[in-house]
């Protein structure tokens, strides 16, 4: 097998979706899942270029795997629940510092899954107090829809995640370019999501290439037993 020219990596609480959104790309399905143990692999081919693209794990107990599986990203794809505040605060708090092994030229998208849940949730808030998501008003209702995450929380993460990384807005992708709201579930912006990142990984594989060694994992030293396009290495 030939070394990946590209890594991208799911980063998330559990439960956010990451498993289903890369199988939902990779095998175009909504299958049950179970919570992922340690993280797995799948190998994409886009265009002549082999990315992998790895899940990790959510769970509290594998956190100190997580900046393992991040050495080397050309990408970090950091995913909350669009119905749960919490996930997209535990981003920032929990899941940042674990970037700091991917590489300094490292892409970051912000993705809200589970939009699906939201549309329905949504629709029952409006019903119940005649305010969109979001909105301030007080009652039992509010406390509900102020758990949602408006695309505007995601968008400030994105720009503090800049400041972390010590970048200028500038020079990197517009916010808006890189905060997706996904539903694994019915599909929508699942493509736009890995593939928006496919085509701005590969001028950063080229320009790695034309500087010197690229700066992957080595994932062929993992033979997983009987499978061959995603792999386990937990
Ligand atoms: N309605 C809905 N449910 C979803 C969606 N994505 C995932 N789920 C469900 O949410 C649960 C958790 O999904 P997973 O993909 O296993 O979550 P995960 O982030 O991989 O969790 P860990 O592996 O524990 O870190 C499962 O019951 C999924 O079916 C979505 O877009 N919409
Ligand atoms: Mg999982």
């Amino acid at each position: 097998m030939r070394k990946p020219d590209g890594k991208i990596v799911l980063l998330g609480d559990m439960n956010v979706g990451k498993t289903s959104l890369l199988q939902r790309y990779m095998e175009r399905r909504f299958p049950d899942t179970v919570s992922t143990v340690g993280g797995a692999f799948y190998l994409k081919q886009w265009r002549s270029y082999n990315i992998s693209i790895w899940d990790t794990a959510g769970r509290e107990q594998f956190h100190g795997l997580g900046s393992m599986y991040c050495r080397g990203a050309a990408a970090v794809i950091l995913t909350y629940d669009v119905n749960h505040l919490q996930s997209l605060v535990e981003l920032e708090e929990r899941f940042l510092g674990l970037t700091d092994t991917a590489n300094a030229d490292c892409l970051f998208a912000i993705v809200g899954n589970k939009v699906d849940l939201r549309e329905e949730g949504a629709a029952e808030s409006q019903e119940e107090d005649g305010h969109s998501p979001g909105m301030a008003s007080g009652g039992c209702a509010s406390l509900k829809v102020s758990k949602q995450v408006r695309p505007e929380d995601a968008v400030a993460l994105y720009k503090k995640i800049l400041k972390y990384k010590m970048l200028d807005e500038k020079d990197a992708p517009a916010a808006e370019q890189m905060c997706f709201e996904t539903s694994a579930k019915t599909g929508h912006n699942v493509d736009l999501l890995f593939e928006t990142l496919f085509e701005m990984v590969v001028p950063m594989i080229l320009r790695q290439r034309s500087q010197g060694p690229a700066q992957t994992v080595d994932i062929t030293s993992y033979k997983p037993p009987g499978r061959t396009k995603a792999g386990c290495c937990a």
